[in-house]
């Protein structure tokens, strides 16, 4: 099947005024979507999660690379204008997406304007989506103030699909709402996936969450993809240091889970602005040895479609101690989930 994205050795650095140095938010990435499926993104606060979404979406430009959809490079003008309608994207919060001055229905339909659709067309899909995303025609009519934030959620959902996209960019959707409102939005976005064949990028921290959405996960540090493949392997079988200490902190509130974690991370992130040389966890990764320090790790396939940056991924090994940590972040994950569903 063809790829619908595909994004080939992505660099993104800020300028930082005064300075002769820049944030290197974004390392040399690469990675694809697949029509229809969920690919998650994750990674700490500062990783480059949102960059990489707004570069897909040419809301920021890119340093170096190329980001291919259905095999033309969007940096062409006249094939991003060909693909405005295709590429859309929801924000954490929907609220700052919608003009605060105009009832929402206004905002769910300026997609349609900046297309060239006419007055009925734009009322009529306005209305299809307002049902699709399960809100009622009267709430359309408020404005942004007069709306939760579950509702509001909704209506960025709407405004995002009402263009018919084939691929979604989801930037930590769930992550203002409380755990209902949340597991909610999680279902309507699975059904609506499935309903209408789009493909998403869901940009999350909360790694329960990607694992119950993505069919493939990539594993964000520091703007490198340190980790990637099928999410059943990633989040049951992780082979680098960092999603595992990644991993093993999700479960470090709760003291009923195993201990002590397989890997515990040491030290700081280093700044973006100063990267080391070598592997960028190497300072703080308890399996580095001096040649992590020495050269950037390649790709090492480690499984079908799954890649690790790591030269020690052989050193991590699969422990008992491992397992019980997965197992136990499995039912995590299920517990959190019923949440909506029992209060639903
Ligand atoms: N406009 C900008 N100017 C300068 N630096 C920026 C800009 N936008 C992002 N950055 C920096 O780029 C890096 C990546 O930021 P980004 O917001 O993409 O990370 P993130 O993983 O999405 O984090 P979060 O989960 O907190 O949103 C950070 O170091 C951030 O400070």
């Amino acid at each position: 099947m063809k790829k619908l994205v595909e994004v080939v050795g992505l660099k993104k650095h800020f300028p930082i005024s005064g300075s002769k140095k820049v944030v290197q938010a974004i390392n040399n990435i690469s990675f694809h979507v697949m029509p229809g499926e969920t690919v998650g993104l994750v990674g700490e606060s500062g990783s480059g999660k949102t960059t990489v979404g707004r570069c897909l979406l040419g809301l920021t430009d890119v340093t170096d690379g190329s980001i291919l959809f259905e095999d033309q490079d969007l940096a062409g003008p006249k094939v991003r204008k060909k693909h405005l309608g295709d590429l859309q994207i929801v924000f954490q919060e929907s609220m700052e997406a919608l003009n605060p001055r105009l009832p929402v229905f206004r905002s769910v339909e300026e997609p349609l304007t900046t297309l060239g659709f006419d007055a009925a067309a734009r009322a009529e899909r306005v209305r299809e989506v307002i049902d699709r995303v399960g809100l009622s025609q009267r709430l359309a009519k408020l404005y942004p103030a007069e709306l939760t934030g579950g509702q509001l959620q909704r209506i960025g959902i709407a405004r995002a699909i009402v263009t018919r996209p084939k691929l979604l960019v989801l930037d930590e959707p769930t992550s203002m709402l409380d755990p209902t409102s949340r597991a909610d939005i999680i279902e309507l976005l699975i059904s609506l996936q499935a309903d209408l064949g789009m493909a998403s990028l869901f940009i999350s921290h909360d790694l329960s969450t990607l694992r119950h959405v993505s069919q493939r996960v990539a594993v964000m540090y520091l703007g490198m993809i340190v980790e990637q493949g099928p999410a059943r392997e990633v989040f049951g079988r992780p082979r680098h240091p960092y999603t595992v200490g990644l991993l093993s902190s999700v479960l470090l509130p709760n003291p009923d889970l195993p201990r002590p974690v397989p890997v515990a991370l040491k030290g700081e992130i280093p700044s973006p602005i100063d990267l080391p040389t070598g592997c960028f966890l190497a300072s703080r990764c308890p399996l580095a040895i001096e040649q992590c320090r020495a050269a950037m790790p390649p790709a090492h396939p480690v499984g079908e479609d799954h890649f690790v940056h790591c030269i020690r991924h052989e050193a991590l090994g699969h422990s008992d101690e491992m397992s019980r940590v997965f197992d136990a972040f499995e039912r995590e994950t299920e517990r959190i989930l019923s949440i909506g569903a029992r209060t639903n």
